[in-house]
């Protein structure tokens, strides 16, 4: 029998909301996606085709009877739910606020799963009348494309929560990987330290944009992409990593801030792909041309990479 939910419900509708929903509702789940906002509804309903055609092409599981509604009224999102993703944004008062106006309005035995970057599950859990429910599950962007999932319980967190929910990931084929509390996560954190050497490398002129881009897709993007990073190691040696961590770990970047370039870049308005600029210029029509050529490519990646074992 699936550990899939029969009805689960998505709070949030940006950016991660209808990816997170259409999984869900392709592999057998009836999900109701709420939004505050009739604006960010009709969106999700505008592009809701297009991820069904993206989870289509990477063969994610399906089975019938699973469905996707959107829509505004809190209680009909709720109606029979058995488990709710949050993913209202990353402010800790949104979050409890919504959390409040959860528990009023379902029983005690409700899953509630928070997409949180990286907030403490145990400072949020704080403001719940039963903390035991709460539970991170933390996707990747963009989640309908993105197979694996962080689940993080905090101090409160109900044990058998997190076993049942690993069960729910690998129903919809994904990878779950339970973690403990710490901030940002394990994903977050290795991302965001590769980033800060990134951006000091930039910010020192060592390289170009286009050359860190380049020398990070295929020299570790593609082999980690294989090969995960302790893996790689017993590749290389851990002689080999010795020697080189002894001169090279105290040279790499230790800064505890943003990058003043990157606080001017956000002052000028250049946020990315949101804004027209960002690290790179965007013409007319470029931003969306970038990001199919992302989400094909992620396509492509994502086909190729299941049919290669875990090494
Ligand atoms: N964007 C990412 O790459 C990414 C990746 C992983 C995790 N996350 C996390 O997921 C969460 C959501 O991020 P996002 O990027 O989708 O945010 P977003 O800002 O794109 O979307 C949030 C949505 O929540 C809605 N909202 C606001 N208040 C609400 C309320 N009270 N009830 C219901 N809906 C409400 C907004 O109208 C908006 O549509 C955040 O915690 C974020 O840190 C984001
Ligand atoms: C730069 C960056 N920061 C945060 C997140 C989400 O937690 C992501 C992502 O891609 O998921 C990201 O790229």
């Amino acid at each position: 029998m699936s550990s899939l939910p029969t009805v689960a419900t998505v709070i949030g509708s940006g950016t991660m909301g209808p990816g997170i929903a259409a999984t869900l509702a392709r592999a057998g789940s009836t999900v109701r996606l709420y939004d505050i906002s009739e604006d960010a509804i009709a969106r999700a309903e505008a592009a809701y085709g297009v991820v069904q055609g993206v989870l289509e092409a990477v063969d994610s599981p399906s089975a019938p009877g699973g469905s996707v509604t959107f829509g505004t009224d809190l209680d009909a999102a709720l109606a029979g739910t058995e488990l709710i993703i949050e993913a209202v944004p990353e402010k800790l008062e949104l979050k409890q606020k919504v959390f409040a106006d959860l528990e009023a309005r379902v029983g005690d035995d409700v899953i509630i799963a928070t997409n949180t970057s990286g907030i403490p599950i145990s400072t949020m859990a704080k403001s719940l009348t039963v903390p035991g429910r709460l539970i991170g599950m933390h996707w990747s962007n963009p989640p309908h494309l993105i197979p694996m999932i962080e689940i993080i319980p905090g101090e409160a967190t109900d044990p058998t929560l997190v076993d049942k929910l690993a069960e729910i990931v690998k129903a919809f084929n994904y990878v779950p990987v339970i973690e403990k509390e710490i901030p940002g996560f394990v994903e977050n954190r290795v991302l965001y330290a590769i980033l800060r050497e990134c951006m000091a490398l930039l910010e020192e002129g060592i390289v170009t944009p286009e050359g860190l881009d380049a020398a990070v897709k295929w020299g570790i993007g593609y082999k980690l992409s294989v090969v995960g990073p302790t893996r790689l190691l017993d590749m290389a040696g851990l002689d080999i990593y010795q020697a080189v961590s002894s001169y090279l770990n105290k040279d790499l970047d230790n800064s505890t801030d943003t990058p003043q370039f990157i606080k001017d870049k956000i002052a000028a308005g250049e946020l990315g792909f949101k804004s027209g600029a960002g690290m790179y210029e965007y013409g007319e029509g470029d931003v969306d041309a970038k990001r199919k050529e992302i989400i094909t490519g992620l396509i492509a990646a994502r086909k190729t990479l299941s049919t290669i074992p875990n090494v």
